[in-house]
């Protein structure tokens, strides 16, 4: 339900996250992790950021938040609703329009009931009792601890905490690992019934598979950067759909496509790299490939590979 001319929630561009770190003595440098990053997501969408650990992926949730590290620095453009993310809108908004479903049930307060949880600070009874019913969380949940809910019980409370507001952008960073097969496809029914109420979604996964059963677009992070923006049907017909060498190599490492890994690994965070961040690993790369790359267009997609066909 992605509507066309109408502004993006979230718009962000060329962001760059680096960190402040001293090394030997009092000599400091700047470690960068995030270089150049745009992506936009719409109303009523589901935008999923795919890519190995240590691309980026937390930290720019984090961005989006206002939770870096106090010795981090953010550089670019973050809009939200068509307006400037400061850092004192970010306060304002965090944990009602701009919503985070953690990781883990450890999030929650072991002390705490869990009616008092998902209500939070800014959620009356009702809203509590809506949202336990739309989970599925008989009222018997409220009086409980976390250590008392099942798996699947608790995963339908972070979601229940997170939601129980009129959170525009939702994001979920790694909502499924470790968890059983129907819990996770529970996990990712809510996320889709959530967009297509309207809000908008921010799904992080490792999973690219998990990504194309529920995204609409999906954008594939590499060495703190994007390296393509797409439809999920290109992911989902996968490597001749696909623009970036990056892209087609998890399509490839995918099991039902034969696990082709490919050699090589990810640059470290912070190596500055002067041209294409995936080149050191690329089969197609040449001379060219030295100078810096833009993000274009094509095929109904973006893409940052000077060979994209
Ligand atoms: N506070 C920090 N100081 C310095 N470097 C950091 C800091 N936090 C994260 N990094 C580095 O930034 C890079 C990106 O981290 P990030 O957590 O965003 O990765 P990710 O894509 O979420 O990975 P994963 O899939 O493992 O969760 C990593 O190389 C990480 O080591
Ligand atoms: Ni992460």
């Amino acid at each position: 339900m992605v509507k066309d001319g109408t502004p993006p929630i979230l718009e962000i561009e060329n962001l760059a996250v680096s960190f402040r770190q001293y090394e030997k003595g009092l000599r400091q440098r700047e470690l960068e992790v995030i270089s150049s990053l745009s992506i936009q997501i719409q109303a009523g969408e589901i935008l999923a950021i795919v890519g190995s650990s240590g691309s980026g992926k937390s930290l720019l949730a984090h961005a989006i938040l206002g939770i870096l590290p106090s010795n981090a620095r953010v550089s670019g453009s973050l809009k939200y609703r068509g307006r400037e993310l400061t850092s004192s809108r970010q306060e304002k908004l965090r944990g009602r329009e701009l919503v985070l479903v953690p990781q883990s049930v450890t999030y929650l307060d072991p002390l705490m009931k869990i009616g008092a949880q998902v209500r939070g600070t800014n959620g009356s009874a009702e809203a509590q009792r809506r949202v336990f019913e739309k989970y599925q969380l008989g009222s018997e949940t409220e009086e409980m601890y976390p250590f008392q809910l099942s798996g699947g019980m608790a995963r339908r409370v972070l979601v229940a905490t997170a939601v129980i507001g009129a959170a525009g952008l939702i994001i979920a960073d790694e909502p499924t690992p470790g968890l059983h097969p129907a819990v996770a496809e529970e996990t990712m029914r809510h996320l889709r019934a959530l967009a297509d109420e309207g809000r908008s979604v921010m799904l992080i996964t490792h999973e690219l598979d998990l990504a194309c059963r529920v995204a609409d677009r999906i954008a594939v992070f590499y060495g703190g950067t994007t390296v393509e923006v797409a439809p999920v049907a290109d992911f989902i017909q996968g490597r001749e759909a696909l623009r970036h060498p990056y892209s087609k190599a998890l399509w490839n490492a995918l099991p039902q496509n034969g696990f082709q890994a490919i050699p090589g690994s990810q640059p470290y965070a912070g190596r500055k790299v002067s041209g294409c961040v995936f080149a050191a690993r690329c089969q197609i790369k040449t001379e060219e490939c030295n100078r810096p790359v833009a993000f274009q267009e094509l095929r109904g997609g973006t893409v940052r590979c000077c060979h994209a066909t």
